[in-house]
């Protein structure tokens, strides 16, 4: 199950109380105060973690909460503090905050006229960056603190605050180094099947890729980059017709877009326009994205009429990189795999 975005409850641990109490010695009837400080409230810090890939842990335990803070106790002694809690996410992870307290008034907000407010509160993505989700409340001071020259027998003692908590919305935003980009039946299930050890469902009909499909691919010397099939791309996208906005999310996390091209025009396709289509969806949904390296996979080059159009798609699109194969014939791979290697490939000694 691959799970891309969640709903989380986190709350960190209260601090705990300062206390009063009175030094009890031999001799002595009312010692000085030694009441003790509260330990503080448990910290909640999400952290960027190469061996998670997606937010499946979440969808089991939605549920971040550290432990409080203990009371002090006498002979000034500080209570213990919470232990810290660490929720491990993958990079790519955008953290959003709610106007939520609690998970029931989140699902009320979602489904009232106003919806939820999420306010973008951290881009996670380098491996190893700590974000603290929820700061563990402070500790209240013993009566110990509060000794003055004038007044030797405070009772004067403060209690811990309570830790942050809050609904959070976790989005995974980075799927794969490269996103396959293409109308339905353009051949982007065959192509990564034949790139790589994914095993993707492929059919001849629309919107049968239900959910990425990310595909690694090897090289000589482990160096290896990873491809994602998302499910395609049709024209309304950005205003979130088919499955839009669901594929743009996931391409924007994506280093190089491979636009897949059904170079033979099947179904009465037209190559030129469906690169047009498709560079204009991604523009208006997102400027950035538009802004991604791309290249362009000439697909299906075994059909009748793909070698006229690639003539025609060339001299329209004069500057732009092209890669034509065929998935199914399983021709000019070999030319794709070296451009992934030179361009994206993961190099574990770099
Ligand atoms: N002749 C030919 N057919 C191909 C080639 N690549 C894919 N096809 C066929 O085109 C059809 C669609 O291929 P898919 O790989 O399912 O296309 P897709 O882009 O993943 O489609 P969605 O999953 O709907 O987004 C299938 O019948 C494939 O066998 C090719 O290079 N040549």
């Amino acid at each position: 199950m691959f799970i891309d975005h969640i709903r989380i409850f986190a709350k960190a641990g209260d601090g705990g109380n300062g206390v009063v109490s009175w030094r009890r010695e031999k001799f002595v009837p009312r010692g000085g105060p030694d009441g003790g400080d509260g330990g503080m409230g448990g910290d909640i810090v999400l952290v960027v973690d190469n061996s998670v890939d997606n937010l499946r842990a979440y969808h089991y335990d939605p549920k971040l909460v550290a432990e409080d803070g203990k009371n002090g106790a006498g002979g000034r002694k500080t209570g213990k503090s919470g232990k810290r809690v660490i929720g491990k996410v993958p990079p790519g992870t955008v953290v959003y905050r709610s106007n939520a307290v609690t998970i029931q008034e989140a699902v009320d907000f979602e489904r009232s006229d106003e919806g939820i407010d999420l306010e973008p509160i951290a881009d996670l993505t380098e491996i190893g960056q700590e974000f603290l989700l929820c700061k563990g409340g402070e500790p209240g001071q013993g009566n110990w603190n509060f000794k003055t020259a004038t007044n030797r027998t405070p009772v004067e003692h403060t209690l811990g605050t309570p830790g942050d908590q809050s609904v959070f919305y976790l989005e995974l935003r980075r799927i794969a180094d490269a996103g396959l980009v293409g109308f339905p039946n353009a051949g982007k299930s065959t192509l990564l099947g034949k790139l790589s050890h994914a095993k993707p469902k492929v059919a001849s009909y629309p919107f049968t890729t239900l959910q990425p499909v990310v595909g690694v691919v090897e090289f000589p010397g482990f160096r290896r980059c990873t491809v994602a099939d998302i499910p395609g791309l049709i024209e309304g996208a950005h205003e979130n017709r088919g499955l839009g906005h669901e594929f743009l999310r996931h391409i924007t996390r994506c280093r190089v877009l491979l636009f897949v091209i059904d170079m033979a025009g099947s179904e009465g396709r037209d190559p030129v326009s469906d690169l047009e289509i498709l560079r204009r969806e991604i523009k208006e949904y997102d400027d950035e994205l538009a802004r991604f390296p791309w290249k362009i996979i000439a697909n299906k080059m075994d059909l009748e009429g793909a070698a006229e159009n690639l003539e025609v798609f060339r001299s329209r699109f004069p500057k732009v990189d092209i890669i034509p194969i065929s998935a199914d014939a399983e021709t000019g791979l070999d030319d794709l795999r070296q451009v992934l290697d030179n361009e994206i490939a993961y190099r574990p000694d770099k």
